[in-house]
């Protein structure tokens, strides 16, 4: 393991063989603790958001205006098109997010538009990249410094003539470029979620990282993200990171790149399809032995775990029989229980170095005590 540039709350980046970056633990971690938290260097909506048709959200900072009426600040240009939450974002926006450049590429891209929802995402990703480039270099660089590569293929060569055809400007990206910051894209993106109450899980807008990118995947993560893209205050598009529980001085501290209930197979058709690799964690080396018919949607984990729990007093003392879950622990006490969530819960951060006995699920948003901090005593709390 070799080291490079620092990170912050206790992370330091570190090249590990096989894995690339990573961040590793400086000092020992408590669970609950905000090991990360970021500001978005390029923000871009989703197009196929599934309620992004009825609601209208802040083309800057994406936050939900709720309703729109005749004072909510607009682009002077494209008023139907771009909203603001505040004076504050437009006036942010029209010389970054929005500049002149975006705004009139969007207005050319409404009349022509790609051929489907997935590659208007992508097409909105690419041009919030290219201005990217105008109005930020230094972050057009970070964009350009995170893993991602590829070869020209067919979607980046249908957006890089689209977008050629309507911006001139566009057309100094080279086709090679393009393909490449969209496998960036594809890797380093991190989804905004809607917020809980809103039905199903959905993106509304994705953004790029690029400290929180140095997080490698574990099918068993000891570390959680956080948003509130509807929160109040400025840094409404922040990520946060906070770690599920102890995280010891010298450890990798790792996210799940999909929610942890996956399957074994699609847990690996994804990291290979979408990020090259295939997962040799402790979960995968378990799994990658079990019999195809107790493969199935969230791997039967739900019905088993309580009765692999008895047996299991922790993680790091769980059995190694193979064919076992001795992973069980970790669904009981971290996988949220509401239905259909699939969350990971994380303590509150902790107080005055006191960790937290709250755990907060990072997708439905439910506050409960946690089971063993209160000897299986468990309660549900209203959301924040
Ligand atoms: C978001 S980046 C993470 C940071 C990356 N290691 C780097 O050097 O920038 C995702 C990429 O990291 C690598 N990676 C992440 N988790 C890994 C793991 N568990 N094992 C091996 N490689 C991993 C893969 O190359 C993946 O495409």
């Amino acid at each position: 393991m070799s080291e490079s540039s620092g990170a912050s709350g206790g992370l330091r980046v570190a090249e590990i063989q096989g894995r690339g970056r990573a961040m590793v633990a400086s000092q020992p971690i408590k669970p609950g603790q905000i090991i990360l938290q970021e500001s978005p260097i390029l923000l871009y909506p989703n197009a196929v958001s599934r309620v992004s048709g009825s609601l209208t959200f802040c083309s800057h900072c994406f936050r939900r205006i709720d309703p729109p009426h005749a004072e909510t600040p607009r682009c002077p240009s494209c008023s139907h098109h771009a909203l603001f939450c505040s004076l504050a974002c437009r006036t942010a926006a029209l010389c970054s997010s929005h500049s002149s450049w975006v705004c009139e590429t969007l207005t050319r891209l409404r009349s022509s538009p790609p051929p489907n929802q997935d590659l208007q995402t992508q097409a909105n990703f690419l041009i919030a990249a290219f201005n990217l480039s105008v109005v930020s270099p230094s972050d057009f660089q970070k964009l350009l410094s995170l893993q991602g590569e590829a070869s020209p293929n067919a979607e980046a060569a249908t957006l890089h003539s689209l977008l050629s055809a309507i911006s001139p400007n566009f057309a100094s990206l080279s086709p090679e470029l393009t393909a490449g910051l969209l496998a960036k894209d594809k890797q380093n993106a991190f989804g905004l979620m809607e917020p809980a109450g809103d039905g199903d899980r959905s993106v509304r807008a994705y953004g790029i990282y690029p400290t929180a990118s140095f997080f490698n995947h574990d099918c068993l993560p000891n570390a959680c993200r956080f948003d509130y893209v509807d929160g109040s205050g400025t840094r409404n598009t922040d990520i946060i990171v906070r770690a599920i529980h102890d995280i010891a001085e010298g450890r990798e501290a790792c996210l799940s790149y999909f929610p942890v209930n996956w399957s074994y197979k699609d847990r690996q058709k994804r990291l290979m399809e979408d990020y090259g690799f295939e997962c040799g964690c402790d979960r995968c080396r378990v799994e990658s032995h079990w019999k195809d018919e107790e493969e199935g949607e969230d791997a039967g984990m739900e019905e088993d775990v309580d009765e692999e729990m008895e047996e299991s007093e922790g993680e790091e003392d769980v059995g190694q029989d193979d064919t076992d879950f001795p992973h069980a622990y970790f669904f009981v006490r971290y996988l949220c229980d509401k239905e259909g969530c699939g969350g990971t819960l994380a303590p509150l951060p902790p107080s005055q170095g006191t960790a937290s006995n709250v755990m907060e699920c990072n997708v439905c948003g439910q506050l409960r005590r946690d089971m063993d901090a209160h000897d299986g005593e468990e309660e549900e709390m209203s959301v924040c």
